[in-house]
Parts: structure tokens; C-alpha cells; sequence
């Protein structure tokens, strides 16, 4: 008997996050809300082999500090899933492993939104560059190649999942280029009047949260020394970071997010990313007005976010839906869908479908 003969059995969803995050979710809710939508949910044990403890329809995880510790242990465990997600090519995951490695690189990430066509609406990534070695003269001259300007700020290379991810730098001048820790991304400050927009993504929904971020800096601030901060401390919904208070001088003018924009960034990145849990942090920059991307999260904190649940449940419906739609469009052309040997061609026609929509 396969999964799709066991109907009972294809309402599973398999979950893995630690406990710190379904704790902060309530994420014994959840589970309610599965139950009156007829799946269940179940842990994984991620020591043990999945083939055991399925077969899930779904597999809805925030494995990011998995994937970012890179040991043997987590190394065995991500193999261990990928191989049941090869075995079983019609279990839904939330997200693909895959997507999720891009978004771990900041790099990989702004490079994707630079390859999109947001640019057309004055929604841009500030000018970026990737910092590998620790020879200054060699990274001022990287940095003006690439056309990044004083004030930047540096980031570590890995976005999630690590202690050491949210460590970050405002770097005003040469001499500070050498407070650089690679490997990093530096990255052009946008002046902003220290506001965050959090667009929080779950599915075809999307909505979007005020955060405090970094005051202003200017390139007057030539003689400042480095600033060494958290992330976590400037822009949670309860931060009160000295980092984000402007100047005297500067009028607390407010921004004002473009919901077309907000709309255009959720339908061009859900598809470039092929996630549909995820969050991106904008920043309106002064005067311009121009939208810029800073940041895009793996599975966010959702704080805010009304009926996560809800739309968490509607998203799997969704997506299951979609899957069995592509399976019968399949089959009525004659494919083999029981068959993942069939996947290059189900590819090809899937390609050629989306031509026509
Ligand atoms: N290019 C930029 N220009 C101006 N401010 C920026 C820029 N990039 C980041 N910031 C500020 O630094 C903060 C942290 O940056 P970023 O969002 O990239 O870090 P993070 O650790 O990945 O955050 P998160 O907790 O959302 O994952 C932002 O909330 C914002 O206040
Ligand atoms: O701390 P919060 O709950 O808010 O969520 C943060 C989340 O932490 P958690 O998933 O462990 O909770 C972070 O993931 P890791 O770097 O830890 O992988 C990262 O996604 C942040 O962007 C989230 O902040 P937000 O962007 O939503 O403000
Ligand atoms: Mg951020
Ligand atoms: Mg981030």
C-alpha cells in the first residue's frame, strides 16, 4: 500500500522546531487546529529514521539551526531527511531544504532579490558585497568596486540559526574596515528615521508589523568608531536600544509603506525563493522614498501576525491542493505519477503550463 492509498495516513504532518520556538508559538494550539481540519500532527524524533514514524503528508519544520550547525550529528540528521522527502516524492515540505540553505546565506539571499524585477518598482537591495578576507587594503578595495558607501553595515555570512548570527557592525570609514569579521556581507545604511517594516509571509497571506531599527547616520559621522551591535537588542517588537533614537535636530518625519509594493514583493519572492514561510524586513529610505530589502527570515517569529494558525492550516490545505491538482492534471495527460522517475517529464510539463498562465 503506498501513502496516497492510506487516507488516513496521508493526514499526518510531521513538525520539527525546538522546543524555545513552539513554546513561544503556543504551539499546542496548533495542534487543535489541525485536529478540527482532520490531520495530525506529530513530532519528528530527529535521531531516528523517519520511515518509522511516517508516512506524513507534510513536513513543516524551522530546521534552520540544524542546517547551520553543519556537524556530523546535523549533517546525518538533514541526509536523514532528505533521503525520506527523495523516497516519498509527494510529501509536501514547508519549506524545501533547499530554499531554506539560500536564505541561511545573505549573500545567496540579496543576490536573489538583485535578480528580480522589484528594481522596476523602487523596491531595491542597498549595494552589497561579500567580505572574505581579513587584508583591510584588500577589502577597501573591494568595497569601492562594488560601489559600497561609508556608512555600510557588516553581517555575518550566516543569517540564522547561530549564536553569532545577529552580531552586527556600523562601520563609518577606512580604519573601521578592519572591524570587518569574515566572512560577512557589507552592506550600504540607508537612512530610514530608524523604522523597520516586518512583512511576515505565510502562504498567499501576508502582513505586515512596525519594528524600531537604526537612527540615522550620515557620512559627516566620518570620525565615528565602529558600532558593535545585536540585532535582536535594536528591532524585537520590546526594543528600546539608544541606536534608535534620532537626533534632535531630525524631524521624526514618517515613512509610508506602499501596500502595492508590499504586494508586488510577496508574489515576485514567494516564487524566487519557492518558500511559503518566511519574512523580509524593509526599510523606506528617506526622501527617495524607495523600498529597500535588508533582510529575508526562514520562519520568523510571527510576532504580530493575527491567526497565525489559522492561516498556517490554510496554507497546508492550500498547497496539498495544489500538489493533487498537478497529480490529476498528470494523469489525465497520460503520466505515470506513482513513478518519481516520471519527475524530469512531470518538470518539463509543469514548465510548459506555466507558460500559459
Ligand atoms: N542596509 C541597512 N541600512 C540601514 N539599516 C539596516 C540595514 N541593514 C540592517 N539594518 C538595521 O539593522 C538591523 C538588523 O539587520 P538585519 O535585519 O539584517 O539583521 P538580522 O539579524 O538578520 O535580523 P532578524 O532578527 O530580523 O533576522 C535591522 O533591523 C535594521 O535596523
Ligand atoms: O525571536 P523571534 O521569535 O521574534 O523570531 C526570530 C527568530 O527566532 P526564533 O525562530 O528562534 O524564535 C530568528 O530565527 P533564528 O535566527 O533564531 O533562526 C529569526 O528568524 C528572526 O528574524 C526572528 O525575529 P523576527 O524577524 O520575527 O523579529
Ligand atoms: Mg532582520
Ligand atoms: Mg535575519
Amino acid at each position: 500500500m503506498t501513502d496516497s492509498d492510506n487516507h488516513s495516513s496521508s493526514m499526518v504532518i510531521g513538525y520539527w522546531m525546538s522546543d524555545r520556538k513552539s513554546q513561544k508559538l503556543n504551539w499546542i494550539e496548533f495542534g487543535k487546529v489541525c485536529r478540527q481540519h482532520g490531520y495530525e500532527l506529530v513530532k519528528l524524533d530527529l535521531d531516528k529514521p523517519l520511515e518509522d514514524q511516517g508516512p506524513f503528508a507534510v513536513i513543516l519544520h524551522k530546521l534552520t539551526e540544524i542546517i547551520a550547525r553543519n556537524d556530523k550529528q546535523a549533517i546525518q540528521i538533514i541526509d536523514r531527511i532528505e533521503q525520506y522527502i527523495k523516497d516519498h516524492p509527494k510529501v509536501i515540505i514547508i519549506d524545501p531544504l533547499d530554499s531554506v540553505r539560500t536564505l541561511l546565506d545573505r549573500y545567496k539571499t540579496y543576490n536573489v532579490v538583485l535578480n528580480t524585477s522589484l528594481n522596476n518598482i523602487d523596491v531595491f537591495t542597498p549595494t552589497f558585497v561579500e567580505i572574505l578576507s581579513t587584508d583591510v587594503k584588500e577589502n577597501i578595495k573591494k568595497l569601492k568596486n562594488a560601489g559600497v558607501t561609508f556608512p555600510f553595515i557588516c553581517k555575518p555570512f550566516v543569517a540564522q540559526g547561530t549564536t553569532y548570527c545577529h552580531q552586527m557592525s556600523v562601520i563609518f570609514n577606512e580604519r573601521g574596515v578592519a572591524d570587518c569579521k569574515p566572512p560577512c556581507v557589507a552592506q550600504s545604511f540607508i537612512n530610514h528615521n530608524a523604522i523597520l517594516y516586518k512583512l511576515y509571509v505565510v502562504g498567499d497571506h501576508y502582513q505586515m508589523v512596525e519594528r524600531p531599527s537604526l537612527k540615522n547616520f550620515y557620512s559627516s559621522n566620518e570620525d565615528r568608531d565602529t558600532i558593535t551591535f545585536d540585532s535582536h537588542s535594536v528591532s524585537k517588537s520590546d526594543s528600546s536600544s539608544e541606536l534608535s533614537v534620532l537626533d534632535p535636530s531630525e524631524s521624526a518625519k514618517r515613512s509610508s509603506v506602499d501596500p502595492i509594493k508590499l504586494h508586488s514583493i510577496v508574489k515576485t519572492l514567494g516564487s524566487y525563493l519557492n518558500m511559503s514561510l518566511y519574512g523580509v524586513d524593509i526599510v523606506v529610505e528617506n526622501d527617495s522614498n524607495r523600498h529597500a530589502i535588508i533582510d529575508i527570515n526562514a520562519y520568523p517569529g510571527y510576532d504580530g501576525f493575527p491567526d497565525f494558525f489559522g492561516k498556517l492550516i490554510d496554507c497546508v490545505v492550500s498547497r496539498r491542493a495544489q500538489s493533487l491538482c498537478s497529480k490529476a492534471y498528470f494523469e489525465d495527460s497520460g503520466f505515470d505519477t506513482s513513478d518519481s522517475s516520471d519527475d524530469k517529464k512531470s518538470r518539463a510539463k509543469l514548465n510548459s503550463i506555466n507558460q500559459y498562465n
